[in-house]
Order: C-alpha cells, then structure tokens, then sequence
C-alpha cells in the first residue's frame, strides 16, 4: 500500500550550514526546507550585522541550482554586545533571532555569554523590539553532571532571565529532556525546538556495544523516559514545539577521535525519518503542525505558500552514508532502520 501526505512546506528552525567547502558540500541536503535559522558559531562567530549579512551571501551563494531556501540569519550574543546594534540589524531585515551560548557549552562557544547580568541590557532591548532569543540551555559549571545540565539550566538561569524580563520571546533549543518540554508547557513567551535524532536515540545508542561518536551531540542524548517525552511533545500539535533540526556537520576525523566533537549530520535524511516517527506514533496528521505551521507563528511569519509530498514506498529512500566535504567525509545520522518515505516536492 502506498501512503502519501502532502504538507505546507517545512523550515528548520536551527541549522549549522558552516562556511566554505563543508557550506558547499552541506547547504544543497537542506533543499526540502523553505527557511531555516541560521546558526552562528563560525570560527569567528557571527557577531555583527556587517558580518550576518556577508555569511547570508555565502549561503545563498553555496545553494545548488533551483535551491529556494531563504537563510534566516542570527547574531551571536557576547557580554560586549550592544543591543543598539542588534535592535537595528532586526530592524533592517538582517537578522531573525539572537543566539546565546553558554561560554564553553558547545562546539565553538567560547565568545558566550559567562556572566547573564550583563547581558540585561540586550533582554531588554530585545523584549522592547520583540526579537526572539534562541537559548543553547545547558550550564558549564563542572560540578554539575552532563545529563543534569539542561534542567540545572533552566532553574539557574532561564527561570530568572524570564522572571526579570517576562516579555522577552524565548526559544530553548534542542531540548532533551522531559524538564525541558514541561518547562515550555509552563509559561507565555516560551517555545522550543526539537531534533530529529533526539527524537529517535536515547543515550544508550552513544555507549552501549562499543562508543559510537556520530550519536554523540550536545545536549547529549539522555535516558529513554527523556526521548518519550520528546517523542509525545513533538507529535502532540502543541505550537510551541517545532522542529529545528540542529544538522551539525563535522569531519570525521574530528569526530571519530580520541576527543570527538559534538554534532548529528541530519540534513540528508531528516523528512524521511520525522515521517517514520510519526507514522510510528499513529500522529502522522501532527506532522505539518510540527514541521511548517508551529515555528513560523512562533516567529510572527507567514506558512510556506507551496508544498511538499511525503510518499510512503516499498523501497527504501536512498541518502548517502557519507558525503564529501573537500578533502574531508562527513557521516549522515543513522536511524538504525531503513526508511520508507520520500521526499518530493509538490504542486
Ligand atoms: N549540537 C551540537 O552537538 N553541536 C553544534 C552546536 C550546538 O548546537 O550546540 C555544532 O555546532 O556542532
Ligand atoms: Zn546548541
Ligand atoms: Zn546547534
């Protein structure tokens, strides 16, 4: 039996295209997403408009013949930002959001945000001009454990962000825990993106049988009962869960490493595997809310005009294990089953 579902067409709320031959090799995979929002951790970090603005022109640059994705651009919020510059780079159609990572938290964070006092003066800017604020929401304090540090974060630091300045809009990016969708659940101005992978691995696909380094991202996978939680916020409707698929490239020698680094290449095969999991959840009809409608309200704009088509077949869609990135391999995320829906684009 052929299955087939025809949706307004996705965005990806957090994506990592990087910049030269990996921008080149990675940016056409994203071809089935209308939008996407634009991460800036580059070596250096995106942190002026001049800089968001150049970077959009790479991007746009980097799409293969007959692309469509339009870049949403984002600043990377360090303690000397000055929220005079980041209300008018919003203000001149530049930039979509602001990205704050904790210093140290995750793949090129180092320029973050150490002390969140002084980054007062930006919320408020921020909430006056209604720009969204995406949260990598983990804390860096080495006593507390990995697996702990998206809920520690929530309480230490989003809670009183949000108590202080209650109209700033927030997204907590790539939850991963139960906390984290419950905490979304609780409050105005909140909303969240979820990952493809998290929504299939839990932390036992990372170490169980042998370490498997292209499972391994930030947050970190955690405990299944975590994963369920994912899995029933994504596929409930609730608008304030959509899909940012966090597709984060690296090398492989940076990840098969003795030090590997954190990020799931899911561009290739994210559709195919969100339908599966859908499908999987009887909540195939929750699909479009999570993938094309929750994000753009959230963000104050339009649905895609134009669709795609998901259709179910008895073989399996093709998506390479590997893609090369100049002289470098970059491994595409493995569900660990085959998948049965293809992408197509619609009329
Ligand atoms: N998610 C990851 O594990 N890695 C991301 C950074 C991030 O989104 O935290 C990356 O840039 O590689
Ligand atoms: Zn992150
Ligand atoms: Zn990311």
């Amino acid at each position: 039996m052929t299955h087939s579902l025809t949706i307004s067409r996705p965005d990806d709320w957090h994506l990592h295209l990087r910049d030269g031959a990996m921008l080149d090799a990675v940016c056409g995979y994203s071809s089935h997403f209308g939008r996407a929002i634009i991460m800036p951790n580059l070596v250096p970090p995106v942190v002026t408009a001049e800089q968001a603005a150049a970077y959009r022109d790479r991007i746009l640059a980097a799409r293969p013949e007959g692309m469509t994705l339009r870049p949403l651009m984002t600043l990377y919020l360090t303690e000397a930002t000055n929220p005079a510059d980041i209300v008018a780079a919003h203000a001149a159609g530049i930039i979509s959001a602001v990205k704050l990572y904790p210093a140290g938290a995750t793949t090129n964070s180092a320029s973050g945000v150490r002390d969140f006092d002084k980054a007062r003066p930006v919320f408020d800017a921020m909430a006056e001009a209604g720009i969204p604020l995406c949260f990598h929401g983990e804390v860096t304090d080495p006593e507390v454990d990995i697996f702990d540090r998206e809920a520690v974060f929530i309480d230490r630091v989003l809670e009183p962000i949000r108590r202080a300045q209650p109209a700033l809009r927030v997204i907590m990016e790539h939850i991963t825990t139960k906390d984290g969708a419950d905490y979304v659940r609780s409050g105005d101005n909140i909303a969240a993106t979820i990952t493809t992978h998290h929504l299939v691995i839990n932390r036992n696909h990372i170490l169980v049988g042998g370490i498997k380094p292209h499972y391994y991202c930030l947050p970190v996978a955690k405990r299944e009962s975590h994963r369920l939680a994912l899995r029933e916020a994504a596929t409930s409707g609730d608008g304030r869960f959509f899909l940012g698929t966090d597709s984060a490239p690296h090398p492989d020698h940076a990840k098969e490493s003795a030090c590997g680094c954190a990020g799931c290449f899911t561009a290739p095969n994210t559709m195919s595997i969100l339908a599966h999991v859908f499908e999987e959840d009887g909540a195939l009809d929750k699909l479009e809310a999570f993938t094309s409608l929750n994000g753009p309200a959230y963000y104050g704009l339009p649905v895609n005009a134009d669709k795609i088509r998901l259709v179910k077949r008895d073989t399996p869609a093709a998506y390479p294990a590997k893609i090369q990135a100049g002289d470098e391999t970059v491994t595409v995320f493995d569900p660990g089953y085959p998948l049965y829906w293809h992408v197509e684009d619609a009329q």
